[in-house]
């Protein structure tokens, strides 16, 4: 160790001890203290503030802070050591804060402090401050234990910019089998997306690896920081692709000290809210019949997708059926109550249908229909109630009573509380359907609705005309809605989100150069940036990636080059690793099976095989479990996602990440030159963080990159 360092490393551990030393004293003394379980609101505010500040020590106290940057503030004479942690710990140390929250206003310096000797400045709520970054430092402490020291910047020395030593350090590490917080090394152009404005709609393209997903989940913790006032995690969602996904993601905001996030699928939000007993068809057939590889196919691509100008879910998808459904609801509404007079028994007054329309067209015209039909409905009982309760007689009383409910039974049936099914329903029914939905569309839509059945697709035009049926309570409101994977989803589905956001506070990410369901989801951002007025937006591009080597990354590009998508190839961080290998095989199982031995043979903590559909990775997998292996078969319908080996079709890979991956045959019938297999092939590739395979037997696949063009 060169002396530098080595004081550095004792001025450092001695601050450790005396860290340490003061968040056990302040937890043994908040311990002491007896738990507070009375009924006082007082006290009971006041233990829930306790209990935070316990946690939030116990959470420090192995690991207090991970950074240090030395700022010397416009007119202060010395620079000021700040640490930065997870969690922020009042106490001081020489006269300075103990450990600095990294979501306040002047911990953004450490991410935002990218070298140079000029001054650099942060915004804090009484406006720019400006200064002078002496040190940024990293740490790893562990268990109490400082493991390293790296200082990245040091004001003086020859080194003018921020070098990127930690950041590879710990970009070389092995990965579990869940994605982890990166407080102590989110990049300048990340940590802008986490501290941007919050009432605004984010939409942000990140190349595979850029940390989407990760700065998403980062940005929520900061949002809850920034603005506790206005935001709670209970008014947050998390929209993602799938189960198995969401549990892979599951642990980051824990990490961060954030509970209570919902985390969900579009569809099961979506069928929770219709509520209308919705059997939703199996996604796991559908997947597997779209990404099936046929014989025959040309090398334009899909078949499906030439066949059909636009696609279902594209066409069920699209703003303009918005705009449709709008103006035929507009028509439905007016023709929506259509009630005569009601005569409750013979002899006496009737209510007059003008009354009751004028109740509904005129008296609660500011109300969705459904809520109206309810408070019309309630009118009528009340009316009746009065009519019957001017009858004397209690014998009559009770006769008309009865005589009268059941006329007003039937007087109601016919005026049915709207349903969101069945006018979506009657959008394809041949004596109801609009000119403008084609026939061939409907008759594939009514015999599923028929039997209730839905698909995916159908749910935002479902969950569209519900909320114009019944409106959209308070708590059915979100602060702040993430996007995850947005590629996938439908200018319909965001604008009913937007019905359900509070100032259109939104995080949508993806990268349209991973639109393998571009089916359904959007070509270009623009889709989505055109739902919201110009200032709600703001776009961000995320060129770089984090994830793989170069190696992989530019691999990667060079198979992305063809599939006509306009976006920016990824820019690797410097970090090199192992060739990637292509390697043509003559007999395709025992060649997967030694691959997999080879790689399970160097240390990685995760490995996939990537496969081309589920049935080829079943066989895979058979193969791999009677050849002593024990991987785990990744399907659509699974929940769970626990690392080790596992083998998985490409398209259910997309935001996932392993330390190693195989993907096989990929040759000319599987991966032919069209853009959606361009794209499936690209997302196989950047699973990858430092080992990439892929095999083929017969002939290559022609998206494969020259190997010049990956050694450029
Ligand atoms: N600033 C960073 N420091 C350390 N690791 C990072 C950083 N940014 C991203 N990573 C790592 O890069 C990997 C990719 O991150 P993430 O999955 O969030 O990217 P993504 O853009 O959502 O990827 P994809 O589009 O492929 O799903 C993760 O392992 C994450 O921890």
């Amino acid at each position: 160790m060169d002396t530098d360092i080595q004081s550095a490393y004792q001025e450092e551990l001695l601050r450790l001890e005396e860290a340490g030393r003061i968040i056990s004293r302040q937890l043994d003394e908040l311990n002491a203290m007896s738990r507070y379980n009375g009924s006082d609101f007082t006290e009971q505010v006041l233990e829930g503030l306790r209990e935070e500040t316990r946690h939030k020590l116990a959470v420090a106290l192995p690991e207090p802070y991970f950074g240090r940057l030395d700022f010397q503030e416009a007119g202060h004479s010395d620079p000021t050591p700040l640490y930065i942690g997870k969690a922020g710990v009042e106490d001081r140390i020489g006269g300075h804060p103990l450990v600095i929250d990294w979501r306040a206003p002047v911990a953004s310096l450490f991410y935002s402090f990218t070298g140079g000797d000029g001054p650099a400045e942060y915004d804090s709520p009484d406006g720019l401050v400006e200064g002078l970054v002496y040190l940024k430092r990293n740490l790893v402490i562990r268990k109490q234990i400082l493991q390293r020291v790296t200082d990245s910047y040091l004001r003086g020395s020859s080194q003018g910019a921020v070098t990127d030593e930690f950041l590879l350090y710990r970009l070389g590490e092995n990965k579990d089998n869940k994605l982890r917080d990166i407080v102590s090394t989110i990049q300048a152009e990340q940590d802008k997306i986490i501290r941007a404005a919050k009432n605004k709609a984010l939409i942000i393209q990140g190349v595979a690896g850029s940390g989407k997903t990760t700065v998403a989940l980062h940005r929520l913790a900061f949002l809850l920081y920034q603005y506790r006032d206005q935001v709670k995690a209970e008014r947050m969602i998390i929209f993602a692709p799938n189960r198995m996904f969401l549990d892979y993601i599951s642990g980051v905001l824990p990490e961060l000290g954030v509970g209570d996030i919902a985390q969900t699928t579009f569809a099961d939000w979506a069928l929770e809210r219709l509520d209308d007993n919705l059997k939703l068809g199996s996604e796991a057939q559908d997947l597997e019949k779209r990404f099936a590889v046929a014989p025959h196919q040309d090398t334009t691509g899909n078949p499906a997708e030439s066949e059909e100008p636009i696609p279902s879910g594209r066409w069920k998808g699209s703003a303009e059926l918005a705009d449709r459904l709008s103006r035929e609801l507009d028509v439905y509404e007016k023709e929506y109550c259509a009630l005569q007079d009601f005569t409750p028994w013979e002899g006496t007054r009737q209510l007059p249908g003008k009354t009751i329309r004028h109740w509904f067209y005129v008296e609660t015209v500011h109300e969705p229909i459904g809520k109206r039909r309810q408070r019309v409905e309630a009118r009528i009982r009340r009316w009746l109630e009065m009519e019957l309760e001017a009858t004397r007689d209690p014998k009559i009383r009770k006769d008309r009573k009865k005589l009268a409910g059941a006329r007003l039974k039937a007087y109601l049936k016919s005026w049915s509380p709207p349903s969101a099914l069945d006018f979506y329903r009657r959008l394809f029914e041949p004596e109801t359907r609009p000119q403008w939905v084609p026939e061939q569309r409907a008759e594939e839509s009514r015999k599923r609705l028929a039997k209730r059945e839905v698909l995916q697709e159908d749910l935002a035009a479902l969950l569209y005309i519900h909320n114009r049926f019944y409106g959209i309570h308070g708590n059915d409101r979100f602060d702040h809605i993430v996007i995850d994977e947005a590629q996938d989803f439908s200018p319909l589905q965001v604008l009913v989100l937007k019905q359900h956001s509070k100032n259109h506070s939104f995080t949508i990410l993806g990268d349209l150069a991973q639109g393998i369901h571009d089916y359904k989801g959007v070509h270009s951002w623009e889709e989505f940036a055109g739902l919201f007025d110009g200032e709600e937006t703001e776009t961000f591009q995320l060129n770089r990636s984090y994830r793989s080597t170069m190696e992989i990354i530019q691999f990667a590009n060079g198979v992305i080059a063809h599939s006509g998508v306009a976006v920016s190839p990824a820019v690797p961080v410097f970090r090199s690793g192992e060739q990637v290998r292509v390697e043509q095989t003559a007999k395709r199982m025992p060649a997967i099976v030694q691959a997999v031995r080879e790689l399970s043979e160097e240390a990685h903590g995760t490995i996939a095989v990537i496969g081309r559909t589920e049935k080829e990775c079943a066989a895979i997998h058979k193969e791999l479990v009677n050849a002593g292996f024990s991987p785990a078969l990744l399907t659509a319908s699974q929940q769970s996602y626990g690392g080790g080996l596992s083998v998985l079709p490409v398209y259910l890979s997309k935001g996932f990440e392993f330390d190693a991956v195989l993907v096989t045959d990929v040759d000319e019938t599987r991966y032919k030159a069209s853009p959606r297999d361009a794209k499936l092939l690209y997302v196989a590739c950047t699973r990858a963080l430092h080992d990439l395979r892929l095999q083929y037997t017969g002939q290559p696949s022609p998206l494969l990159p020259d190997e010049e063009a990956t050694h450029s």
